[in-house]
């Protein structure tokens, strides 16, 4: 276990290099061959994929013969899947391996500023405002957060599914509060025609957003610069909606957060935090799945990921007028979860 940051890093390099798209589906490409078409030297590359190879990504058959298998294969087909393990390789494991000496450091904070990625990367910024003085990096963290949502492990089709988006008034606003590139926005948008979305997230990436949408935009998406921590510049919205937002943040950050909404709600207005919850109990692999998203959340923010009791918690320190009003789920997702606070301004 204690080498097991091998497989991780193998599998980034596999990533970094575009690997899987180098080898053909129906056929084979030899270590030479990826060496030249990846610009990896070949002992670097053989030995690497050799190891990937005992993960069951790639086979070598004739020797020297690089074929695939199922799950790299899976890795060529899906460059969602790959944009989020580039995420895991370049960003956030470096954070991941320094926690034993952060935590050696720094056993009991909760300080944002404090934390493995701090060591890491020697920085005293914040991880997401060392991302936005890094522009590789923050582009590739957006790509990957579109990527986890289109084709890795948090599709956002269960948010799409799981709530009742068909229940709101016509023409309803919705707020999508740290949207990163509008992907969820863009594909709700597609199917409530007559709702208005603004996505909104740090200048950095609504800079790039707008660049990118240029040419072809979304007639009903408009995009924001907005942070997040000061008070929501949109009044009035229908929905206020957090996407992955409060599980990167401690348990005060995220009270701020909600806080920050309350000036511009309109009685009845709904906030709508989708999240991973902790299983009391699961399936095995879905358990550590689970510890494993908690452990980066503690490497990279100090943060959790939390039960439903601690989401529902957090709702009512923000104010006495948010009223959890329901949980939604999707049965083939037991992983993810909607809490639907509303806003009722006779309520505390
Ligand atoms: C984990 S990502 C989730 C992105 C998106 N909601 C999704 O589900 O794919 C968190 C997002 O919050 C944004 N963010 C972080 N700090 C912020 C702040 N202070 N104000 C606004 N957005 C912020 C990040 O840039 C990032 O896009």
């Amino acid at each position: 276990m204690g080498f097991a940051v091998h497989d991780a890093s193998s599998l980034g390099v596999v990533v970094e290099f575009g690997i899987p798209n180098l080898v053909p589906l129906g056929g084979s490409a030899t270590y030479s061959e990826l060496s030249e078409r990846s610009g990896l030297d070949e002992d670097r590359l053989t030995r690497i994929l050799r190891y990937a190879m005992i993960n069951f990504t790639f086979r070598e058959e004739p020797a020297v013969h690089v074929r695939h298998t199922a799950l790299s294969a899976h890795l060529a087909r899906a460059p969602a899947s790959c944009d989020f393990l580039r995420v895991l390789a370049i960003v956030s494991n470096p954070g991941n391996v320094c926690l034993p000496s952060a935590l050696r450091r720094y056993p009991s904070t909760q300080s944002l500023t404090q934390t493995a990625h701090n060591m890491a990367r020697g920085t005293d910024d914040t991880f997401y405002a060392w991302l936005e003085v890094n522009p590789d990096l923050r582009d590739n963290f957006d790509r990957g957060m579109e990527g986890i949502s289109r084709g890795g492990q948090r599709l956002q089709d269960t948010d799409i599914r799981a709530y009742p988006w068909h229940a709101l008034p016509e023409g309803s606003k919705v707020v999508d509060v740290g949207g990163s590139k509008g992907h969820f926005v863009r594909d709700l948008a597609e199917l409530h025609s007559s709702f208005s979305f603004v996505v909104q997230d740090l200048p950095r990436v609504i800079e790039v957003l707008l660049e990118e949408n240029k040419q072809s935009p979304t007639a009903n998406v408009t995009y924001q610069s907005h942070n997040f921590f000061d008070e929501q510049s949109v009044s009035g919205a229908e929905v206020y909606f957090l996407r992955h937002v409060l599980h990167n943040h401690p348990d005060q950050e995220c009270v701020d957060i909600l806080k920050a909404l309350l000036p511009a709600l309109k009685s009845g207005a709904r906030i709508l935090a989708s999240e991973y919850i902790m299983p009391a109990q699961e399936e095995l692999i879905l358990i550590l799945l689970r510890r494993q998203m908690d452990l980066m959340a503690m490497a990279l923010v100090n943060s959790k990921e939390r039960t439903k009791v601690e989401y529902s918690a957090l709702f009512a320190r923000a104010s006495p007028k948010l009223v959890l009003e329901y949980i939604y789920q999707v049965p083939d997702d037991p992983r993810s979860c909607i809490f639907e606070a509303i806003y009722d301004d006779q309520c505390g």
